[in-house]
């Protein structure tokens, strides 16, 4: 388990590259056969892949001991975008398919979360977060049509995007957990700018998508304090609540966003103008 202490934003901003991305980036989300799991002091999020291949994959007992429980989701709730080919979720012995851009949420209390590829050549890839929670709610399966949308942007300032609400109250019941993905248009660059924090909820950003030669440069810091982390493919990036975050690419990408905090209300954010950042 890799374990990232909360951070402070005085702290922050006397850090150098290499810390700033020890503090902020996940730079491996996906392992063949195996999940990688990130637990973050700040709000108490998981962040991780599930990676089956050439057999299933369960996030088991072992992270419940290290979470202080009997098991994973005896005091969380989870949920799961497949960035890859077809597979299945059995959860508690009832089998989901889910499929590429495809999210399911598990609910707390679930004891059994098995993972599975439907064909081997074309892996999928099981991006998730978990946050605490305090009641089950059931589990559901959300489609790309399902999920809630909003297009912003314009081509003329490269932004124009399609948010994609997965796992939004609209759409389902949680205890704190939100999620979705944000889909750029071919030949637009930047996400979330202008930009804004969150005061009351924290986020993390997974970008994928992405050809090999390009890359993202994530803007992070206080408004007045900006910094930037250079992110691969399938990298994530943590971004406290005082910290901006939004993107520019070397080329378009797609990415996951997912919050935890205070309120589950998308447009609970403190904008920023462009011309304040520095
Ligand atoms: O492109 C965007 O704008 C986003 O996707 C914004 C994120 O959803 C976000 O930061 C929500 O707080
Ligand atoms: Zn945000």
């Amino acid at each position: 388990m890799d374990i990232r202490q909360s951070i402070h934003s005085e702290h922050a901003k006397t850090l150098d590259t290499d810390g700033l991305r020890r503090e902020f980036l996940i730079d491996k989300i996906f392992d063949a056969d195996n999940y990688t799991l990130t637990y973050s002091q700040i709000d108490r999020i998981i962040i991780g892949g599930v990676m089956p291949v050439q057999k299933p994959v369960t996030i088991g007992h072992e992270v419940g001991k290290q979470l202080g429980v009997s098991y994973f989701l005896e005091r969380r709730e989870l949920g799961v975008i497949n960035i890859g080919g077809p597979g299945v979720i059995e959860v508690d012995g009832k089998s989901w398919e889910i499929g590429q851009q495809e999210a399911l949420y598990v609910g707390q209390g679930t004891q059994s979360v098995i993972f599975r590829s439907s064909d081997a050549s074309r892996p999928a890839k099981f991006y998730y977060n978990s946050a605490p929670a305090h009641t089950h709610y059931p589990d559901k399966k959300i489609t790309l049509d399902e999920a809630v949308k909003a297009t912003l942007g314009d081509a003329a300032t490269s932004n124009r995007r399609t948010i994609n609400k997965f796992i939004v109250p609209d759409v389902l019941p949680t205890c704190q957990l939100t999620m979705g993905l944000t889909r750029l248009d071919d030949g637009n660059l930047w996400n979330t700018m202008p930009c804004h924090t969150h005061e009351r909820r924290m986020e993390v950003y997974f970008y994928f998508d992405m050809a090999d030669d390009s890359a993202v440069f994530h803007m992070m810091g206080q408004p007045q304090e900006t910094r930037h982390l250079l992110v691969h493919n399938e990298q994530a990036v943590i971004s406290p609540s005082w910290s901006i975050h939004a993107g520019v690419g070397t080329q378009r990408y797609t990415f996951i966003w997912g919050m935890v905090g205070e309120n589950q209300v998308f447009d609970d954010m403190d904008h920023v103008n462009i011309s304040a950042l520095r």
